[in-house]
């Protein structure tokens, strides 16, 4: 393949793929072709090398034990973070996102370094959150309320060097009232779904950084409609 082609690496989806989140790869892929750019998934296995030459690096969730073993692989094989460092766009979610932050705790109490590539800190919460979230990204990266479910013990606290992608207004998302974190190119959510599916808007705000250029929009009715339906049914739910 050409230099035009855009690569997309699905980091470790053999240790971070509990929950789904490799979905994200396939939606990222599919809406670029769509668009006429050609894209390409790399799949990175544990044991395999970690490129520092692609356009994106995508983490999903995992356990603490997982977590805690992909944060050490890519630790030891920097390609992740000198392609961050390079402008490169990385996408965390849940497990992914506490592996950006600076450090960890898992819930039998160690605490483990973690890539730095986000100001976030997490610690193990009082209770397992688990359910429907909706973050209202307005006063954030404004690409609408975003739609997911979580599950995890981590509670994250956003220090200066990063700001949360919105305000919760379903759900637990960081603990405090926010999710995520982003900093630059580098975002991640505690959102599964997979979270580009459900949220196509925040699946071409990656494109864009991408390729530099917003994408052409994308009209797909079925996609906004299934949004509607999920927002009505997380909306309906409790806060916690
Ligand atoms: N869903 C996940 O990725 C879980 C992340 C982490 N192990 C936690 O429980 O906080």
């Amino acid at each position: 393949m050409g230099d035009s082609v855009l690569r997309i690496g699905l980091v470790l989806p053999d240790v971070l793929g509990t929950y789904g989140d490799s979905g994200n790869a396939t939606v990222l892929r599919q809406r670029l072709r769509w668009r006429g750019m050609p894209a390409e998934v790399l799949e990175i296995g544990y044991g395999q090398p970690v490129p520092d030459s692609l356009d994106a690096y995508l983490l999903g969730g995992g356990e603490d034990e997982a977590q805690a073993l992909a944060c050490d692989y890519l630790r030891a094989h920097p390609g992740l973070c000198r392609a961050a460092a390079r402008g490169s766009v990385v996408f965390g979610v849940c497990a992914g996102l506490q592996i950006l932050g600076t450090s960890f705790v898992t819930g039998d109490g160690r605490r483990h370094d973690g890539l730095g590539l986000l100001d976030a800190i997490t610690t193990p919460g009082r209770r397992r959150a688990v359910g429907e979230v909706v973050v209202d990204t307005a006063g954030g990266i404004g690409v609408g309320p975003l739609t997911g479910f979580e599950n995890h013990l981590g509670i994250t606290g956003v220090g200066p060097g990063s700001v949360p992608l919105g305000r919760v207004s379903a759900g637990a998302g960081n603990g405090d009232g926010g999710d995520g974190a982003v900093t630059g190119r580098v975002l991640a959510t505690y959102l599964h779904g997979p979270v580009l599916a459900r949220n196509p808007a925040l699946a071409d705000l990656l494109i864009g950084w991408m390729t530099g250029a917003p994408p052409a929009a994308l009209p797909l009715p079925e996609v906004d409609e299934l949004r509607r339906e999920r927002l009505r049914a997380a909306r309906g739910g409790t806060r916690r």
